[in-house]
């Protein structure tokens, strides 16, 4: 008897009163994920997966010769030594390799078919919004899942039932956590993760090590939902796993044990100790038959590699040679016919709908509204940028605390413009790391086919204007007056514009770079550097006009030039200032632009930027550079995502 183990879902028996029952009748009535199948066999047949060296050329086989089935309503583990290959073999199973390094057949009810029409994949990262509660997560998963014919209700309803079955009730409504607020446990967040990643209830599901990380009461916990939800919904389930303890072991159904890509035992997992003993390898009294196994097949720290080849090579020939092997291929065999002509199998094989449950407005819709909850709640990745513009605003208001109209205040003025653009749209890399733990979801969500990367792209360029907006607004409103820049509501508001427009192509070029490169330290170098770059390039430091020929291409494409320019531009014109007057005679000035012979007590923000060369600048067309620039990056960035594989 496997041990009580606190928060152990409840195992459902068919027919027991569950809200999922409600789900089951929307599956049948609206799902066509699977062609309207009830259940989905799969099995495979010499099955081989090669790589070739790119320095050697040697062909190298990964997997080979594979072959085993699994029936709806069971579990089969994938187990074997670290480096075995179970990852590759799981990837292969679920169609996530290319092709051109696959060989071997796979059938769905017995015939050939798209296993992703069918399948999810649940990674081994527990993407979800970590401020975002349990029920929440699931919700927006299932909002994203169900066709627009599904109700609310329902859809609510079916939420409710898959946290029942994997025995979330009691958490649904606490939040996942982060680093700064203490969230569910690590078997309850993994439950939650794959709940929402099987919401749909898809036929086939591959688990990529569910149990990595966690104890072995979570383990079981984590493995008991799965079963359960395996049986009940004949669902049919392969899952790769490291060294389940006793109890989890005796959840599976099927064992498929692996030993340097090549089959060392495939069958029911009861009788996988029998098997061994008949090769001599009797487990011993009291042991984990999951350690025992793979204890035995292990010859990676044998000292003499002839020998561990050797070893290894008698596990797969004795397989090979064994009943259990014939057994297995006659069933698949039979598997084959007894679907042959099959009307749903031929469902399964030909859709060709979209694969998407809902539209490209709906998806960006619901994708809005999840960045925006993500977004309200997450103190650091939103509030503390606020305050920290805030206090900046604060910092500068008082330090260039109106500045004035006299001749020496010209350079403090372009100083104060130049730190607004710079500084502000420099510190938007803090946006990083929401976006990195927001990627892990997309790739999950996409891999598993929730939504396509337009309306990601769309739902995260939509959800950053309001938030730029306000950053800009607040520190407007805070440094404008202080500074004493240019007096009236018209001339604040396009200071405001065109900061708004330096940060949203700040934040585009950020979310690109950490496209490319999701790693935070090195996506925070690279952005770090290119605005760094840009302030070299922007015309304050050096003269525009003095910028060499070569660094000319880098001013124009500078969203900090356009954004700078199109501030003092605002800022100067319309402003008069005082020149200097002379002391030895009170009549003559010392003017350092405009008028210069010495006559003339004032000159206008004209004259400065005339005499800087600032002369053409308009501020639509300025305007129009910087959406321009944000939509190229924009752009760049959903090319990025469209080119990286759904799964590195
Ligand atoms: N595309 C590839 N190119 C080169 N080697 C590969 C490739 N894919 C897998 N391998 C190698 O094949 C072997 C099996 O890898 P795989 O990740 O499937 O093993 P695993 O059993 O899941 O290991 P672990 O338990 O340590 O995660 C490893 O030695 C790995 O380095």
């Amino acid at each position: 008897m496997p041990p009580e183990y606190p928060e152990t879902p409840v195992v459902y028996a068919p027919g027991d009163e569950i809200m999922s029952d409600i789900s089951l009748k929307i599956e049948k009535d609206t799902l066509s994920s699977s062609g309207g199948v009830e259940s989905v066999s799969l099995a495979w047949q010499d099955l081989s997966f090669t790589i070739t060296n790119s320095k050697t050329k040697e062909k190298q086989h990964i997997i080979q010769d594979v072959s085993g089935f699994v029936k709806p309503g069971e579990v089969m583990a994938i187990m074997g030594p670290s480096g075995a290959g179970k990852s590759t073999l799981l990837d292969l199973l679920a169609g996530r390799k290319d092709p051109k390094s696959v060989s071997g057949q796979m059938y769905l009810n017995g015939r050939p078919g798209e296993i992703k029409y069918v399948s999810t994949y649940v990674m081994q990262d527990d993407a979800l919004m970590g401020v975002l509660t349990v029920r929440e997560n699931i919700q927006f998963a299932a909002d994203l899942c169900f066709p627009s014919a599904v109700s609310a209700a329902d859809k609510r309803a079916r939420v409710q039932g898959i946290i029942e079955e994997f025995g979330l009730d009691r958490v649904a409504d606490s939040k996942i956590g982060t680093v700064f607020v203490r969230g569910v446990s690590g078997g309850e967040k993994r439950r939650a993760s794959i709940a929402s990643q099987v919401i749909t209830l898809p036929k086939v599901i591959f688990l990529d090590e569910p149990t990595t990380g966690l104890d072995s009461a979570a383990a079981y916990n984590v493995m008991k939902a799965i079963v359960s939800m395996a049986r009940r919904h004949k669902l049919t389930v392969i899952a790769s796993i490291h060294q389940p303890s006793t109890e989890t072991y005796e959840l599976f159904d099927k064992l498929c044990l692996i030993g340097r890509g090549r089959t060392l035992y495939m069958g029911s997992r009861e009788a996988a100790l029998s098997y061994f003993e008949g090769l001599g390898h009797v487990c011993p009294a009291y042991s984990n038959p999951a350690d025992h196994f793979l204890r035995l097949v292990n010859s990676d720290f044998m000292a003499d590699k002839t020998k561990a080849q050797e070893h290894i090579s008698n596990f797969i020939s004795s397989f090979e040679s064994s009943q259990a092997n014939t057994t297995m291929k006659n069933e698949i065999i039979s598997l084959i016919e007894q679907h042959k002509g099959d009307e749903d199998t031929r469902k399964i094989s030909s859709r060709t709908t979209n694969r998407y449950a809902r539209n490209f407005f709906a998806q960006t819709g619901i994708l809005v509204a999840r960045s925006f909850k993500n977004a309200m709640r997450n103190v650091l990745m939103f509030w503390i940028r606020v305050a920290m513009y805030v206090c900046l605003a604060l910092l500068m208001g008082s330090t260039w605390w109106q500045v004035g109209f006299k001749q020496e205040n010209i350079q403090d003025r372009f100083s104060a413009h130049f730190f607004s653009v710079a500084f502000l749209a420099f510190m938007s890399v803090a946006g990083i790391p929401g976006f990195l733990e927001e990627r892990l979801v997309f790739q999950r969500e996409r891999a598993n086919g929730f939504y396509s990367v337009g309306p990601y792209v769309l739902a995260n360029t939509i959800i950053s204007i309001p938030f730029v907006f306000i950053i800009a607004l607040s520190f407007t409103v805070v440094a404008y007056p202080m500074i004493g820049l240019n007096a009236g509501f018209e001339h604040a508001t396009l200071f405001c514009v065109f900061l708004f427009l330096a940060l949203i192509v700040a934040e585009s070029m950020v979310v690109f770079i950490a496209a490319i490169i999701p790693i935070f330290v090195a996506a925070l170098t690279i952005a770090a550097f290119a605005n760094g770059f840009f302030m070299v390039v922007e015309g304050y430091f050096v003269r525009r006009d003095a910028i060499p020929k070569g660094w000319k291409w880098a001013h124009y494409i500078d969203y900090q030039k356009w954004a700078f320019e199109g501030i003092i531009q605002n800022d100067f014109i319309g402003l008069t200032f005082d020149c200097r007057q002379m002391p030895e005679n009170t009549t003559m000035y010392s003017c350092y632009y405009g008028d210069k012979t010495g006559n003339s007590a004032t000159f206008t923000g004209k004259d400065v930027l005339d005499d800087f060369g600032y002369t053409e600048i308009n501020l639509v067309l300025w305007a129009l550079a910087l959406i321009g620039l944000m939509l190229v990056l924009r752009f760049g960035f959903y090319l990025v995502l469209r080119m990286k594989r759904a799964r590195n």
